[in-house]
C-alpha cells in the first residue's frame, strides 16, 4: 500500500543521489530536513524529485535555485543506479559520456527525442489528446515507429555503458514526427487553484514500491506496478495543441514555449512565499486524491484539508515536530503528539502493536505512529545512570599490567570438559592454593606452576552465547574440547561457530589422549575442515594433547594459556575502583544475596559499594572460588560477595562506586529500565529491517545461519549466498549445517544479530518460540532462488513480504489407514494450536520437510466431516495427493495472510 509521505533515503534510492545531498539541497532551499531518516510530505517529495530529475517532473514552482547538474538523475543516469552490474567506472564512464554529449542534445527540445519517452512527454501527450484523434492513423504509424526505434535503442544503450558510442540516436528522425491534437482518452487537465503556480503536476511517480517480488523468469522485478510501457510519443512543442484556454493554462503553454528560463527568475524572487502555499496546496490536492483512490489517509487529516482554514483545534494544537525519550510510553507519545492515547493505541493496532497507556513501545512503531499524525518525532537518547557510570569508569587513566586470562570451556558433550576442569582444580589446590573444593563453583581461578589462568565453568555453549548476546564479552579465550576417541562432533562444529562468532583465540585441548590407538590426524584433519589448521600442521591452532584422566598435559594447558594472555596483552589496572561481570546469583536464606562476579578490572574491597545490575550495597563478605574469605580480589578473579539489595542477572555489569545514594538511584532506574525493556520488542536484525539499518549504518555485514535438509543444499546455499556480498554490504554466513533449526542456532542468532534462513526445514515449536521471544528472524523457503532473490530484495530495500505464512497447529500423526479409492488417511493428535479444513499442510519428519503447501482432502473427527479441530482432539486427515504418510510424522497447519508493512 502506498504512504502519504516518505523518507530522504528512500527518495534518494529512487532518484540515485546520495541521501546527504538531498539533505544540503532541502536546508539550502530552507525546508525542515534533518538527514536522511527525515520524513517528507508527498508535496515536498515531489518538489525535490523535480530539482533531481532534470526537467522530468515539472510539478512544482520553479521558485528553487537549481540543483547541480552532476546530481541531477537523467535517464541515462537513473539507468545506471538502476543496473546493479554496473561499476563505479562505468558510472564515471557514463557520466563523461554524457558530459561530452550535453553540448550537442541541449538544443533539442526533450520532445523530439527518441527512445524512452520522458514523463513530461506523457502529460503533454496526454493533454493534447483531443485534437489529436484526427491525426490517429499517423499518430498509429509514429508509434510504431518509436517503438522499433525504441527497441533498436536498447543495444544503443548497452554500447553507451560500455563507453564506446553514446546514445540518443536517430534524432534527425524525430523531427519528423507530427502528432498533433489531443487524444479522447486523456483527462482533462486538472484545475487547480492558486495563482503562483507554474507548471501543474501531471504524471506521478508510482508511489507503490512494496511489491512481491517478480516471479523466476521475469526479466526484471518491479517493485511497483509501472504503466504499461507504451511506444514513446514524442510531441514536438511546436506541434502541441492548445485544448484548454485558461489564463492558467496560457500560462503553462508559455512555459511549453521554452521560456521556462524567462519565467523563473521573477520566481526566485519570490521563493519562500510561493513554496509554502504551493506546497500546502499540493499536500490538499495530493490528500484529497489519495483520500478517493485507496483511502489509507486518516479522514482527520483529508477533512481538515477540505475544510482549508478552518481546521479542528486539536489539529492547530498538534506539533509539526516533537521530541521525546526512550523509553517511550504510548502516553508519553500522547503527549508529545497532542493526540488522544486512544487515538494512538488505534493506530498501534493497526500495526499489529497492542499496548495500552502505560506500556512502552517500540522507537519504530512510535515513528511509525507519529508519521500517520504528520508530525516528525525525535528520539533522544537519554543516558542511563549505568551508562554515565560505564562511561566514567572507562575514560578512567590507568596504569596497566598483565593480568590472568579469563577462559572457557567448549565442546562435545562427553568430550570431558567437566573432568578437564575439575583435574585443573584440583591441580591447583595441591600446588598450594589454601582452602578445598568445598563446592561446584561457576568460575575459578587456577594457579600451576606460577601462572594463573581464572576458568569459566558454563553450562553449554547457549549460555556463553546469551552472555555475548547481553554484552558480557567475558571470554578471553575458548578452549576448545576434542576427545580424540571420537573426533569433531555436531556440538564440538558448534562450538567453532560460537567461538568465531565471539573472535576470541581458540586453543584446542585434544583430550583423552591415554585412550589407545587414537587417530591425531583425522581429528587434525577435520579440524582443518573448519578454518582450524593445527600448528603441526603449520597452520595457526594450537592443540594441547591432554587427559583428564591421567594428569598429561594439564600444566602445559595452563601455561600455554598463560602464553597466549601475553600475546594478546589481556591487561588491565589493579589498582582502580573494579568493574566486571555477573558470573551468576542466587537469593539464600542465611545470607540474602550470593553473587559470583568476575572483576575485568580494579580492585574491589570487603565493604565497599557495589552496584549490580538492579542489586546494590555494601560487600558484607567475600569469597575466592576455593571457599577462603578475603579482603581484597583484583583482575580477573572471580569472587563470591554477599550484600547485595537484589539479586542481579547473569551478564549484568557490575561496579564499585564511592557513594551508595548513587548506587541505589542507578539500581532503581535499572530495575524500572529491565521492566520497561522486557516490554518493549528488541530490535534485532531482520530481512524486514535490514534495508533501513543498512542505511543508518547499523549493518555492514549480514550474518547469515543456514539450515538445509541435505548437505548438497546446504553447499548450494552457501555458494549462492555468499555471492550476494555486494561493496555496501557483506554476507557472511556464520553457521551452516543439516537439518531443523535449533535453539542453539537461535541463541546464535540472537547474540550475533543474524537471519536464519531454513530450506526444506522447519523449527520445532519450541525454537520458533524462542525465535519469536527474541525477535530473531527465522525464513523457511523450499525454492533456492526464492532466498537469493530475497536477500537481494531485503538488501536493497525492495523487501515485500505481503504475504506472510501463519501458522495455525501442529498435529502427530499417531496412526494411518489405507482406504481404498481415497488414499492413506492420517489418524492425528492435535497437540498444538488447530487444524482447519482450508488450511496448508506440511509434512515433517524428523525436523525435514517432507512434504509441503498441500491442501487437506478431508477432515474428520471419528466420522464426521468437520471444519476445524482444536488442540487435545484427534482427527482423521488425508493430505491432497500424497499418501506416504508415516506414524510419527508431524503435521504443521498453516495459513496464508496478507499482512500490510510496516517497514521504512
Ligand atoms: N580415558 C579418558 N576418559 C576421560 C577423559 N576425560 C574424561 N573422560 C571420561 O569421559 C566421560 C565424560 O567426561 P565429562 O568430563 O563428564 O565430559 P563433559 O564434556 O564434561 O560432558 P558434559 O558435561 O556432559 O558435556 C567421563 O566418564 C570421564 O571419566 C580422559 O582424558 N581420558
Amino acid at each position: 500500500m502506498a504512504k502519504p509521505v516518505t523518507r530522504v533515503h528512500i527518495l534518494a534510492k529512487e532518484l540515485g543521489v546520495k541521501s546527504k545531498v538531498i539533505v544540503e539541497k532541502c536546508q539550502a532551499e530552507g525546508m525542515d530536513v534533518k538527514n536522511h531518516m527525515s520524513t517528507l510530505s508527498a508535496g515536498r517529495a515531489a518538489t525535490i524529485r523535480e530539482w533531481f530529475s532534470a526537467g522530468e517532473h515539472k510539478t512544482t514552482v520553479e521558485t528553487a535555485a537549481p540543483v547541480d547538474d552532476k546530481y541531477r538523475v537523467n535517464e541515462q543516469k537513473k539507468k545506471t543506479v538502476q543496473s546493479e552490474a554496473s561499476s563505479e567506472e562505468d558510472k564515471s564512464e557514463q557520466q563523461e559520456v554524457q558530459e561530452q554529449k550535453a553540448p550537442e542534445q541541449k538544443p533539442i527540445p526533450r520532445s523530439r527525442l527518441t527512445g524512452k519517452t520522458s514523463t513530461r512527454h506523457k502529460t503533454a501527450a496526454k493533454a493534447e489528446k483531443p485534437e489529436a484523434e484526427e491525426h490517429k492513423p499517423e499518430e498509429k504509424k509514429e508509434q510504431t515507429a518509436s517503438q522499433k526505434r525504441s527497441a533498436s535503442d536498447e543495444p544503443e544503450q548497452k554500447k553507451t555503458d560500455d563507453g564506446k558510442q553514446p546514445q540518443m540516436v536517430e534524432l534527425p528522425k524525430a523531427e519528423d514526427i507530427k502528432p498533433a491534437g489531443p487524444r479522447l482518452d486523456s483527462p482533462a487537465p486538472a484545475k487547480l487553484s492558486g495563482p503562483k503556480v507554474v507548471r501543474m503536476e501531471s504524471v506521478h511517480k508510482p508511489r507503490h514500491h512494496k511489491k512481491r517480488p517478480g516471479k523466476k523468469g521475469e526479466e526484471t522485478k518491479p517493485h511497483f506496478k509501472k504503466k504499461p510501457q507504451t511506444a514513446p510519443q514524442p510531441v514536438p512543442e511546436s506541434a502541441q495543441p492548445q485544448p484548454v484556454k485558461s489564463k492558467k493554462d496560457k500560462k503553462k503553454k508559455e512555459h511549453k514555449g521554452g521560456e521556462e528560463e524567462k519565467i523563473k527568475i521573477p520566481k526566485i524572487a519570490k521563493k519562500s512565499k510561493l513554496r509554502g502555499r504551493d506546497v500546502e496546496e499540493r499536500k490538499a490536492r495530493l490528500a484529497a486524491a489519495r483520500g478517493k483512490k485507496v483511502g489509507f489517509k486518516t479522514p482527520r487529516k483529508i477533512e481538515s484539508k477540505k475544510k482549508g482554514e478552518q481546521q479542528k483545534p486539536a489539529e492547530q494544537q498538534r506539533p509539526k515536530k516533537a521530541s521525546i525519550s526512550e523509553p517511550i510510553s504510548v502516553k508519553s507519545l500522547s503527549s508529545a503528539l497532542a493526540v488522544k492515547v486512544n487515538d494512538i493505541i488505534l493506530q498501534l493496532m493497526k500495526q499489529g502493536v497492542m499496548a495500552n497507556a502505560n506500556q512502552s513501545i517500540s522507537v519504530e512503531a512510535a515513528e511509525l505512529v507519529a508519521l500517520e499524525f504528520g508530525v516528525e518525532l525525535e528520539i533522544e537518547h537519554q543516558k542511563t545512570i549505568e551508562e554515565q557510570i560505564s562511561e566514567e569508569f572507562e575514560n578512567r587513566e590507568r596504569n596497566e599490567v598483565k593480568r590472568p586470562a579469563i577462559v572457557t570451556m567448549l565442546g562435545h558433550v562427553d568430550h570431558g570438559k567437566t573432568s578437564l576442569l575439575d583435574k585443573i582444580r584440583s591441580a591447583s589446590v595441591a600446588s598450594g592454593e589454601a582452602g578445598g573444593i568445598t563446592q561446584h563453583v561457576s568460575a575459578y581461578q587456577a594457579e600451576i606452576g606460577g601462572k594463573k589462568v581464572t576458568f569459566l565453568d558454563t553450562p553449554g555453549h547457549a549460555a556463553f552465547t546469551s552472555m555475548r548476546a547481553r554484552g558480557a564479552n567475558m571470554t578471553d579465550i575458548v578452549v576448545l574440547v576434542v576427545a580424540a576417541d571420537d573426533g569433531v562432533m555436531p556440538q564440538t562444529v558448534e562450538a567453532i561457530r560460537h567461538a568465531q562468532a565471539a573472535e576470541v583465540p581458540i586453543v584446542i585441548a585434544l583430550n583423552k589422549i591415554d585412550i589407545p590407538g587414537v587417530d591425531t590426524n583425522k581429528i587434525y584433519g577435520q579440524l582443518a575442515e573448519h578454518d582450524l589448521v593445527p600448528t603441526e600442521w603449520g597452520g595457526q591452532t594450537d592443540v594441547i594433547k591432554t587427559s583428564a584422566e591421567t594428569g598429561e598435559g594439564i600444566s602445559e594447558l595452563v601455561e600455554h594459556l598463560d602464553l597466549v594472555a601475553d600475546i594478546n596483552e589481556f591487561k588491565a589496572d589493579p589498582g582502580i575502583p573494579a568493574t566486571g561481570w555477573v558470573v551468576e546469583a542466587r537469593m539464600t536464606s542465611t545470607q540474602g544475596v550470593v553473587a559470583t562476579v568476575l572483576i575485568r578490572e580494579g580492585c574491589m574491597k570487603k565493604g565497599d559499594v557495589i552496584l549490580a545490575g538492579s542489586g546494590f550495597g555494601r560487600i558484607r563478605s567475600m569469597k575466592n572460588s576455593f571457599g577462603k574469605s578475603l579482603k581484597e580480589a583484583k583482575s580477573s578473579m572471580p569472587v563470591e560477595v554477599t550484600g547485595l539489595s537484589d539479586v542481579p542477572s547473569a551478564g549484568d555489569k557490575f561496579f564499585i562506586l564511592r557513594d551508595i545514594n548513587k548506587a541505589q538511584k542507578a539500581a532503581e532506574e535499572m530495575k524500572s529500565q529491565a521492566r520497561e525493556r522486557r516490554l518493549s520488542k528488541r530490535s534485532q536484525v531482520t530481512l524486514d529491517n535490514l534495508f533501513s539499518q543498512i542505511e543508518a549504518g547499523n549493518v555492514q555485514e549480514l550474518k547469515v545461519i543456514i539450515r538445509a535438509d541435505v548437505q548438497g543444499s546446504v553447499d548450494v546455499l552457501h555458494k549462492y549466498i555468499s555471492d550476494l556480498t555486494t561493496e555496501e554490504i557483506r554476507i557472511n554466513i556464520i553457521h551452516s549445517g543439516v537439518g531443523g533449526v535449533t535453539e542453539g542456532d537461535v541463541v546464535l542468532a540472537e547474540a550475533s544479530d543474524a537471519v536464519i534462513i531454513g530450506f526444506n526445514v522447519v523449527p520445532d515449536v519450541k525454537v520458533k518460540q524462542l525465535a519469536d521471544a527474541k525477535g530473531v528472524d527465522i525464513r523457511l523457503y523450499n525454492v533456492i532462488y526464492r532466498i537469493t532473490e530475497e536477500l537481494k530484495d531485503a538488501m536493497s530495500g525492495m523487501l515485500a513480504p505481503d504475504e506472510v505464512e501463519q501458522t495455525l497447529g501442529r498435529l502427530k500423526v499417531r496412526d494411518t489407514f489405507r482406504v481404498p479409492g481415497v488414499g492413506t488417511i492420517a489418524g492425528c493428535y492435535v497437540t498444538d494450536g488447530k487444524v482447519t479444513r482450508n488450511s496448508r499442510v506440511r509434512l515433517i519428519r524428523d525436523n525435514i520437510v517432507i512434504k509441503d503447501n498441500a491442501s487437506v482432502d478431508s477432515l474428520k473427527h471419528f466420522k464426521e466431516d468437520v471444519r476445524e479441530i482444536k488442540s487435545g482432539y484427534e482427527c482423521g486427515l488425508k493430505i491432497a495427493g500424497y499418501d506416504d504418510v508415516k506414524v510419527d510424522d508431524q503435521i504443521e497447519a498453516y495459513e496464508i495472510v496478507e499482512v500490510k508493512r510496516t517497514v521504512e
